[in-house]
């Protein structure tokens, strides 16, 4: 069995992150895709919304998606969320599957700054997506998958909610669970 682990902080989870897990899928030949919210971001502020609702939205995005599911891992480990840990955790739970990590373009360029990279790398296939706006070189290890571009951020999403403008990149049901919990508001 093949599988993709999608981590993010999801903070919301938009278009992009759904068209980057559908089209890895199809594109490999995964069996499933994972998204896997972290509990707190490693290299970033803390996210705005709690783990709860950061799972409600993802799960709202997915809904009914083949081969498209959730891992709850790094809640449960709780601290931060460094990807050797749950790659390792993965592992040791499913001995019989072979895991890729699917990253965008702005994580292709942090890769090095990672914790424990060296041996990471050895553990797990990195995939990678293109993300406008950033330039870097694409180390031999990354195995890189073309898509269309796919121009949304979870914070410019965030930033046009507190604004009250209308925004574009969110799924109907997504937006729908923001705007009935009043998350992102001023
Ligand atoms: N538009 C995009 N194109 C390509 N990759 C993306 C895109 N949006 C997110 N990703 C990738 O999805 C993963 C999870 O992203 P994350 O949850 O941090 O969303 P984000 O939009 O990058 O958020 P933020 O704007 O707050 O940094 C990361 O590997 C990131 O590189
Ligand atoms: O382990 C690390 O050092 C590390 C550093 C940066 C990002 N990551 C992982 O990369 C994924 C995307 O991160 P983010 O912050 O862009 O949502 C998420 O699963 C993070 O845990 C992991």
């Amino acid at each position: 069995m093949k599988v993709g682990l999608f981590g993010g902080t999801f903070d919301p989870p938009h278009l992009g992150h759904f068209e980057i897990g559908k089209t890895v899928r199809e594109k490999l030949d995964l069996d499933e895709v994972w998204f896997i919210p972290t509990y707190e971001p490693p290299h970033k502020d803390n996210a705005t919304a709690s783990p709860n609702d950061r799972l409600r939205m993802l799960e709202r995005m997915i809904d009914g998606e083949e081969g498209l599911h959730i891992s709850t891992i790094e809640f449960e480990r709780e601290g931060r969320s460094y990807t050797i840990d749950t790659v390792k955790a993965l592992r040791k739970l499913h001995p019989e599957v072979q895991f890729y990590f699917i990253i965008g373009g702005d994580q292709i360029a942090y890769l090095p700054n990672w914790y424990k990279i060296e041996e990471l790398k050895d553990l797990v296939q990195f995939v990678g997506v293109r993300r406008e706006g950033y330039s870097y070189n694409i180390p031999a290890q990354i195995r890189m998958v073309e898509i269309p571009d796919l121009p949304y951020s979870s914070t410019s999403i965030r930033e046009g909610l507190q604004r009250n403008e209308p925004v574009e990149g969110l799924q109907e049901n997504v937006e729908r669970y923001i705007r009935e919990n009043h998350l992102y508001e001023r």
